[in-house]
């Protein structure tokens, strides 16, 4: 099997009693732009600190690039660029000055340095605003610096720990779309940490859905909806006139249905009660395969009507809520 990129074998860091990260194995293959998602203090930033050779696993081992991150870590750090989630900069320079600095510290000749820098200037977006100091730069346009100064020393992987936080939401999307054009124009590898559901779905590949330390799960979202316990992934969302108890019955008996529950808020009716009397009524299905058109056509042959008809794919936050039941609720404000 081809070896990976990163690749992290039985990684445990404990502090004293406590066990941040606890016998992660994961690999993430060339040119994958994975999401390592988890709440607070799930164990992520001493993740990546630990890939980077900047704190000492307990046990286990850490590989990135076929290097040893533990025993070879100013090696590791030449192939691997990695944004924090509080970047600095020199704010009294510019973002051309700044990011020529890190070149020159990555043994890039002044020249190139430079060229480098205004074409990554223009990347990102930050041509016009290259000569300002980064003092007057927004958050936003610090974290487009900060993913050129990941990307000015050419590195082979690039880590970004919350890259997108305190950006507006135009903001987050140009972010989240320069990531992605740079891995793919790249060929960059790509490990990016967050607590938010809608942002990794958007441009990863793979996600490991991460909580206390252990990594529950990890795939795309059809290998994730599968691995949990034979969960749904298929949602249907049907609107119907003459809704009543036997409906449900026969809905809930169909070959691959798993729930049938009625929307607090009707599309159909616009109240915001769900009003249980009304027998006009939005009704959610989750099911383990594709039964729409049974579903339809058990409506009709009710004697129901079937007003409307919306099959939607099981998100990564149907998952991620599944999973963190009872934990961490912020992350909805994503
Ligand atoms: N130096 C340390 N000494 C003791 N405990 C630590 C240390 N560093 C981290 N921890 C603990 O390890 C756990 C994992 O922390 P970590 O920062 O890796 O989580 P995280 O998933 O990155 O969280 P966040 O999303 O809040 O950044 C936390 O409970 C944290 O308090």
């Amino acid at each position: 099997m081809e070896a990976g990129v990163i690749e992290l074998k039985q990684l445990t860091k404990k502090y004293g009693e406590f066990t941040a990260v606890d016998r992660l194995d994961l690999t993430i293959r060339q040119g994958e732009i994975f999401g390592l998602l988890g709440p607070n203090g799930a164990g992520k930033t001493t993740t990546i600190l630990m890939m980077l050779g900047l704190t000492e696993p307990t046990s286990g081992s850490a590989t990135v690039c076929g290097l040893d991150a533990t025993r070879q870590p100013m090696l590791v750090k030449r192939r691997v660029g990695y944004m924090p989630d509080d970047i600095g900069f020199y704010d009294d320079r510019s973002g051309l000055d700044n990011l020529v600095y890190t070149a020159r510290l990555n043994g890039v000749p002044e020249k190139d340095a430079r060229e480098r820098a205004m074409l990554l200037l223009e990347k990102v977006g930050l041509a016009d605003a290259a000569r300002k100091k980064t003092g007057a730069y927004s958050r936003g346009m610090r974290q487009r610096l900060g993913l050129a100064d990941v990307l000015i020393k050419r590195p082979d992987v690039i880590i970004l720990d919350e890259p997108t936080l305190g950006i507006d939401p135009e903001g987050v999307r140009e972010l989240l779309v320069l990531i992605r054009e740079m891995s793919r124009t790249e060929g960059l590898t790509v490990l990016l940490s967050s607590h938010h559901l809608h942002q990794v779905q958007q441009i990863c590949d793979r996600v490991g859905l991460f909580v206390k330390g252990r990594l529950i799960a990890a795939g795309d979202l059809d290998t994730l909806s599968r691995e949990l316990d034979g969960g749904p992934t298929h949602l249907v969302e049907i609107d119907v006139g003459g809704w009543d108890s036997a409906l449900e019955e026969t809905l809930l008996s169909l070959e691959g249905v798993l729930a049938v529950n009625r929307c607090e808020t009707d599309a159909l009716s616009g109240s915001g009660a769900g009003d249980a009397s009304s027998d006009l009524a939005t009704i959610r299905v989750a099911s383990g395969v594709d039964v729409t058109a049974s579903l339809a056509s058990a409506v009709v042959s009710s004697g129901a009507s079937l007003l409307g008809l919306r099959p939607t794919r099981y998100g990564l936050d149907d998952i991620y809520h599944r999973y963190f039941e009872g934990g961490d609720s912020h992350e909805r404000t994503s």
